[in-house]
């Protein structure tokens, strides 16, 4: 009799699912949620997930692999750690497999050098089109060249960047301290990572809409658009995850997620078309003279409204709807904006959260290096004292301009090593287009799935020395000056051509909140915490972030 390993390689022979090659016990079989043949039964123990694979007839069994749905991404990286390329193959019986690779080497190539041949994969386009559409997330081929080549030109613009600043900066001093304040007053514990999500929530839309969700403002009810926003990402998410049987009934019957999603979705679209349609309004009135521009100009900085201004630069079928009195300089379709602005809230919302809220767990743990930020911001802020009083001006010490950030290098270093370690988007998959060779000699099969592990590469002692597990800032700086690394190496952000776009907003937004907060409290976390993370589009702390908060003159180590 046939093996169960010949056995499943006829099976994804005959469904041409580019499994390449033949499987072996050596593959990694991660995650079994469509197991479809009839010869073979399914256990699933759901405190550790396990999985057991038993020929019926005659009573076998293999536990083909298991894993602990707590830590899916140690288990894989443990895998990786043990190949000499760093690469392993993981099978997903729904009938396709994946690489996954924590070789430098392998991710400069997929990412740069045969970039063309690995694009994003249908595992993504097929579970998040309803909410991101043709956004820039999801894009292949042309329709991805040319909103990148739009939005980089924005994104590299000083206004935005001074936009994106102030944004951050408002919601920061006008909500998140004073909020933090009242509460280190009662002496409540908080979930940190709540307020984190809420707060990127609403710069994100201020920067993406120019709309204030007020999310972080408890005294208002919440806001439509942001519990919508909220369902539809983490419905989106689960679907990856989803049995596809089940997942195709539930859309054909309109049950169960699939209904709550499509009213989200409904929710969300009827949000952004006002928004959009208010918008023209102002730019029509605007050019024809009826509303003074000055003032608009001075509000309109919001990606949305710069997109809208520009001029479509290439005429494409999919950006350009019809010409009417809105459309009289060729601008961007409603629906090609909407899907713009969300894909970058949903780029700018979880991402930046759950950074701050690994690195603030870190620095719980890591007291020198809070310390140490500190004594660089006061360095900095005394001699901004020294400048202001001579020049009779007063800045708030929880606010910092742009060149302040750029000087503060060991912050830059710790939030750096706190990605590393905690890089909130853990794997990031793409799909073969075509037989190729990885540099480390692996061979990719066609329509295979190939993903780069940020997750792992950070957990790998070939890249970062023995002491790779521990969170050391120090490793980023020389001579007190932060050293970047090689992207392809610390791939937290992609790299390559499609290397993220909101780099240096996350970067900002992170510094700034972290000096804002640690010149004002400090938190203690309770001591038998121990975070784990959760897996959806992001890697957010399970559960949150339990807090308290204190003046900064309480001491944790006393
Ligand atoms: C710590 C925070 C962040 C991390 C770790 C991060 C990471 C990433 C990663 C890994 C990708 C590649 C995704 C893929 O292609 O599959 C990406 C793409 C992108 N990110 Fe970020 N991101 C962060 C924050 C932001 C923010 C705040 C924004 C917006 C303001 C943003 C905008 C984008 C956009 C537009 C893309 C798509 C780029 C393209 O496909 O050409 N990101 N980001």
């Amino acid at each position: 009799m046939s093996s169960l390993f010949d056995h499943l390689n006829e099976k994804f022979k005959s469904k041409k699912m580019g499994l390449g090659g033949v499987l072996t016990k050596e593959d990694v079989i991660v995650i079994t949620w469509t197991l479809t043949m009839q010869e073979y039964g399914l256990s699933i123990s759901l405190q550790q997930l396990k999985i057991k694979i038993c020929e019926v007839n005659t009573n076998k069994s293999y536990t083909i692999s298991g894993w602990n749905a707590n830590n899916m991404l140690d288990y894989m990286t443990d895998y990786m750690k043990n190949q000499s390329t760093m690469t392993i193959r993981t099978m997903f019986l729904g009938g396709f497999s994946m690489y996954m690779t924590a070789n430098p080497e392998n991710v400069e190539y997929i990412l740069k050098t045969n970039f063309e041949n690995y694009q994003k994969g249908f595992l993504l386009t097929r579970n998040l089109s309803n909410l991101l559409g043709d956004g820039i997330f999801l894009a292949n081929g042309e329709k991805w060249k040319l909103q990148r080549k739009v939005a980089s030109h924005e994104f590299t613009s000083n206004s935005l960047r001074n936009f994106m600043h102030d944004t951050v900066q408002a919601e920061l001093n006008n909500r998140l301290i004073p909020l933090l304040a009242k509460i280190c007053s009662v002496g409540a514990s908080i979930d940190l990572q709540d307020l984190f999500m809420r707060f990127a929530f609403d710069s994100i839309c201020k920067l993406g809409f120019g709309v204030d969700p007020a999310c972080l403002d408890f005294s208002l009810p919440n806001v439509k658009f942001a519990q919508a926003f909220d369902m539809a990402t983490a419905i989106s998410a689960d679907r990856i995850l989803s049995f596809p049987f089940i997942l195709k009934l539930k859309q054909a019957l309109n049950v169960g997620s699939e209904r709550k999603l499509h009213e989200a979705m409904c929710q969300i679209d009827d949000f952004a078309m006002s928004v959009i349609h208010t918008r023209r309004k102002q730019l029509v009135d605007i050019a024809s003279g009826r509303t003074n521009s000055e003032n608009l100009e001075d509000q309109n900085m919001d990606l949305l409204s710069r997109f809208m201004g520009l001029p479509v630069q290439e005429k494409d079928s999919s950006t350009v709807e019809h010409e009417d009195e809105n459309h009289k300089q060729g601008a961007f379709s409603d629906g090609f904006l909407r899907d713009i602005v969300i894909n970058f809230i949903l780029a700018g919302r979880d991402t930046t959260s759950a950074g701050l809220s690994w690195f603030f767990w870190l620095l719980s743990c890591n007291r020198h290096v809070e310390d140490t930020i500190r004594a660089e911001i006061a360095k900095i802020v005394k001699f901004r004292v020294h400048v202001d009083s001579k020049e009779g001006r007063d800045n708030p010490s929880t606010s910092f301009t742009y060149e302040e950030l750029k000087q503060m290098h060991y912050l830059h270093a710790a939030v750096t090593e706190s990605l590393r370690l905690y890089p909130p988007v853990p794997l990031d998959g793409k799909m073969a287009l075509e037989d190729d060779v990885l540099p480390d000699g692996t061979h990719i099969p066609k329509r295979t799935g190939v993903a780069y592990h940020p997750y792992a590469m950070g957990r790998m002692e070939k890249l970062w020395g023995d002491d790779c597990l521990e969170f050391k800032p120090e490793r980023w700086l020389k001579d007190g000056v932060f050293v970047p690394e090689s992207p392809y190496k610390f791939a937290v952000f992609q790299a390559g051509p499609r290397v993220c776009l909101g780099k240096d907003f996350a970067m900002l937004q992170m510094k700034l909140v972290a000096a804002g907060l640690l010149t004002q409290f400090t938190f203690s976390v309770p001591e038998n915490f121990k975070p784990t993370y959760a897996l959806s589009l992001t890697m957010p702390i399970k559960n949150g972030l339990p807090v308290r908060v204190h003046p900064l003159t309480y001491r944790h180590d006393l």
